[in-house]
Parts: C-alpha cells; structure tokens; sequence
C-alpha cells in the first residue's frame, strides 16, 4: 500500500516472485471511470473507490478461500479501505511504502506511460493514513532499494 509512485507495483511483483504466488496489479480493478478521472487530473473520492475497493475484496477472499498466498498491490490510502479488505480475509497484511514528496514525485515522473499525473500526488498524499498500531503489516522506507524492501518484508513473514 502507498500512494502512487511510492513502489507497491515495483516491490509487490517482486515479493510475490520471491515467494512463489500470484500477483494482482490493484491498478487493474479500478472501473473505467476511475481511471479516466484519475488521468484528467481528479482525484477520487469514497464513493468512487468503493466498487474498486470491492473488486479488491473478492480477489482477496477468493485466494483465502482456496487457501492460497498472493500479493496484491493497491493504495489503500485509508484505514477504512484496509478495513474493508481486511474483512475478506482477517489475516491480511499491509507493507506500507512511504516516503518524502520530492523522491515520490522523481518517481512518478519517471515512469513512461501510467494515466496518474503527478498533479494527484498532494490528494494522495493528504488522503494517505498511514498504518495505526493495530494493524498487521509494517512501515518501509522507499529510499531502500527494492530488493531489500522484499527482505524486510520478508523477514516478518
Ligand atoms: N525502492 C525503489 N528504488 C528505486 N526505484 C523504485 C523503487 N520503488 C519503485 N521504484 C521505481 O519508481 C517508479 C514507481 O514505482 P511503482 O512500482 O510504479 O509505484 P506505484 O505502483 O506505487 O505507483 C517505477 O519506475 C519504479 O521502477
Ligand atoms: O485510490 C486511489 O486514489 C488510486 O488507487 C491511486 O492511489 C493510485 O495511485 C492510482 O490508481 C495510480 O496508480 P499507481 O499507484 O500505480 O500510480
């Protein structure tokens, strides 16, 4: 989880690389209509991110249901939208990537191609509630190279 440009497709891949289990681009179940706000510059709200966060919520209980890992990468900007994960499946946990504005805004510039314009990054930012005591996952620092980011993760497996 993060907001854009913060790594959770770059780490996430690579984490569910590492342990051998599907990954789900979280980008990939937002409805039509999200992502053509997004790529005009508005940023989304609750109600717009409800179908997405339900889309989300099946593709996580699906796997808890067949009793399978995956990673799944998605914003999950705010403690009720984990919430609301979280109920498809109790044991879910959260890696937060977070980091400054400047390093956050040098990455989202520097990706060719993505809808998400860098003018959304103070919505995100100010929309972001970082992880509360009690929730299961950790904090990371995206100054880290990938690689250990997937280490840390992993080594509270
Ligand atoms: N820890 C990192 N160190 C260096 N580059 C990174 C790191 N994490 C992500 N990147 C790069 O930053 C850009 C944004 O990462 P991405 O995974 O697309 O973020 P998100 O999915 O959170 O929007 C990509 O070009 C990616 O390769
Ligand atoms: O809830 C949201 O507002 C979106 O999920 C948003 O956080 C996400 O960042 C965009 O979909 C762009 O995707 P990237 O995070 O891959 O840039």
């Amino acid at each position: 989880m993060g907001v854009s440009g913060a790594g959770k497709s770059l780490v996430g891949s690579l984490l569910a690389r590492e342990l051998g289990v599907p990954f789900h681009e979280g980008d990939d179940f937002h409805p039509a209509a999200n992502v053509a706000r997004m790529a005009a510059g508005i940023p989304l709200g609750d109600a717009d991110r409800a179908e997405w966060l339900a889309r989300l919520a099946k593709v996580i209980r699906q796997a808890a249901d067949a009793g399978e890992g995956m990673v799944l990468s998605c914003s999950a900007l705010k403690r009720r939208y984990r919430d609301r994960l979280r109920a498809a499946d109790p044991t879910l946990r959260f890696a937060c990537l977070a980091g400054a504005r400047g390093l956050l805004a040098q990455r989202m510039q520097g990706r060719a191609g993505h809808y998400m314009p860098l003018s959304l990054l103070d919505s995100q930012l100010a929309a972001l509630e970082p992880l509360q005591d009690d929730e299961a996952g950790l904090q990371l620092d995206i100054r880290l190279p990938p690689a250990q980011l997937v280490a840390a993760i992993l080594a509270r497996e």
